[in-house]
């Protein structure tokens, strides 16, 4: 359990069996054409904006989608309890690949989808999950997440992304990405991730 004044957040170490957690990022290293820019979406405006973000993300997950979201449906009431909601009917995934190279960030955000931007997901974003890896001895530095609660003067969190770690917490927790250096820039040396949001249906 969190203390009562820690940003609601659930991580697990070794999420995944040593295997499906290497074969995940073997297909991210295998398809790096998949990946694109990531954008910021914005009142129904997709913008490619350098101010607030610099990633790259691709949907396809391939065979490795189901053996994620199967994962992730074994951890649901420890993950909502952890975050401090009742478990939901799950109404939808919303799933990408990411990857952080030399330079790249996120500035503070929130997941949720609000105004225009609500009606292009079948349900609302609750839980946002990131599971990270890396091939040992990746030569990526920084790139810790911070985790910042809604209320209260409390410090925020800041969570190493250290391979086969899930971190989960509710997708309205204003929350960033440190910048992250890759000596060399080299693809195998960045920091790959899980994107997931866990949608539940509206009224
Ligand atoms: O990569 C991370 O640690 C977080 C990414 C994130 O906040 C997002 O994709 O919305
Ligand atoms: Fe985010």
């Amino acid at each position: 359990m969190n203390a009562p004044h820690t940003p609601a957040h659930v991580i697990i170490d070794d999420f995944l069996p040593e295997q499906d957690a290497a074969d995940l990022l073997a297909f991210a290293l295998e398809n790096r054409t998949a990946f694109e820019p990531a954008v910021v979406v914005r009142d129904g405006d997709v913008l490619a904006e350098k101010d607030n973000r610099s990633a790259m993300t691709s949907t396809d997950l391939g065979p490795m989608r189901s053996t994620f979201t199967a994962a992730v449906e074994a951890h649901f009431e420890h993950l909502c309890k952890g975050i401090g909601l009742a478990p939901f009917g799950i109404s939808g995934w919303d799933m990408s690949l990411a990857v952080h190279r030399d330079g790249d960030f996120f500035s503070e955000h929130i997941d949720t989808l609000t105004a225009e931007n609500r009606d292009t997901l079948p349900g609302d974003r609750l839980i946002s999950m990131v599971y990270y890896m890396h091939l040992p001895g990746a030569r990526f530095e920084g790139g810790e997440l911070v985790v910042r609660h809604l209320f209260g003067r409390t410090e925020p969190v800041r969570i190493a992304p250290r391979h086969n770690r899930l971190v989960a917490f509710p997708s309205i927790a204003p929350h960033a990405v440190e910048p992250v250096r890759v000596p060399g820039n080299a693809w195998e040396d960045a920091r790959f991730s899980v994107n997931c949001w866990l949608l539940r249906g509206r009224g």
